[in-house]
C-alpha cells in the first residue's frame, strides 16, 4: 500500500522504481568500487571528524534498520574536509547487514561484499535549514560508509548490540545517551568518494559518499544480535527477521570515483 517498501520479493530493491522513479537515475547508490579505476586526486585533503561533543539521543528500529539519532541543533559534531566544501552535521548512524554467513554491505569492492556496512549520515547546515531540506539537495548530505568484516569481537560495538533487544520490533525506540561513534572508526581515514544517493527510498540524489578503505571487524555473535531485530511490529503476527537490508550496487553511469592519497 502507498509508498511501502522493503527488501523482500514483493517489495524489494528491484521494485522500488515503481513508487520512486529516481531509482533509475544517474547518480544512484550503492556502487561497486574498483580501486584501480579510482582517480587519485591530490587536491583531496583528509576528512576531519569532530565528534568530541556529539550528543546521541536514542536508538530506534524504523522497520528498515536500527538507527542512533543525534542532537543536530548546532555544529557540535561535524565532518569536514576531503571532498566537502562545508562542515556537515551528524544526524544519525545506522547499519545494513546480511543473513547468516552471507554478504550484507551495500558498496562492494571489486565485487566483494563485507558482512555489514555502517552509515554515518550528515547534513549541510550551512546551506540548508534542516535535514529534510538538505536531503533533497544535490550537496545536502554527506554519508561516511564503514565496512564491517566478520572476525573478532569489536570491543565497542557491544555497547550497541547489547541495546538491540530493547528495539526488537519496528517502531520501538529507547534512550541511548553518551555514545560517541568515534570508537567505531578504523585506524586509517583513507577513503574513496563519489556523488550518489540515499540507498533506501526516497533514494534522493543528495549524497556525497565517503567510503573508508579500511574495514572494522565484528564477530558473528555481534552480527547475530542485529539479525534478532524484526522488520515487523509487535502487533503483527507475521514475524520477519531483519536481515539482508541492503540494496545491491547500481550502474555507475559515467561517474568518477576519486581516491584520497
Ligand atoms: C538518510 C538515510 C541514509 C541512508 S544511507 C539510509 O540507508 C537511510 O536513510
Ligand atoms: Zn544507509
Amino acid at each position: 500500500t502507498g509508498n511501502h517498501w522493503g527488501y523482500g520479493k514483493e517489495d524489494g530493491p528491484t521494485l522500488w522504481h515503481r513508487n520512486y522513479p529516481v531509482a533509475e537515475g544517474s547518480r544512484q547508490s550503492p556502487i561497486d568500487i574498483i580501486p584501480l579505476q579510482a582517480v587519485h586526486d591530490h587536491s583531496l585533503g583528509p576528512i576531519i571528524l569532530s565528534y568530541d561533543h556529539c550528543t546521541s539521543i536514542n536508538i530506534a528500529n524504523n522497520g528498515h534498520s536500527v538507527v542512533v539519532e543525534f542532537d543536530d541543533s548546532d555544529d557540535r559534531s561535524v565532518i569536514r574536509g576531503g571532498p566537502l566544501d562545508n562542515p556537515y552535521r551528524l544526524k544519525q548512524f545506522h547499519f545494513h547487514w546480511g543473513g547468516k554467513g552471507c554478504h550484507g554491505s551495500e558498496h562492494t569492492v571489486e565485487g566483494m561484499s563485507y558482512a555489514s556496512e555502517l552509515h554515518l549520515v550528515h547534513w549541510n547546515a550551512v546551506k540548508y535549514k534542516n535535514f529534510g531540506e538538505a536531503a533533497t539537495a544535490p550537496d545536502g548530505l554527506a554519508v561516511l560508509g564503514i565496512f564491517l568484516e566478520a572476525g573478532d569481537d569489536h570491543r565497542w560495538l557491544h555497547v550497541i548490540t547489547d541495546a538491540l533487544y530493547m528495539v526488537k520490533y519496528k517502531g520501538s525506540l529507547t534512550d541511548f545517551k553518551g555514545f560517541n561513534p568515534k570508537c567505531l572508526l578504523p585506524s586509517s581515514l583513507q577513503y574513496w568518494t563519489y556523488l550518489g544517493s540515499l540507498t533506501t527510498p526516497p533514494l534522493h540524489e543528495s549524497v556525497t559518499w565517503i567510503i573508508l578503505k579500511e574495514s572494522i571487524t565484528v564477530s558473528e555473535k555481534q552480527l547475530g544480535k542485529f539479525r534478532m531485530l524484526l522488520f515487523t511490529g509487535e502487533e503483527e503476527d507475521q514475524r520477519m527477521r531483519m536481515e539482508n537490508n541492503f540494496r545491491p550496487p547500481q550502474p555507475l553511469k559515467g561517474r568518477k570515483v576519486r581516491s584520497s592519497n
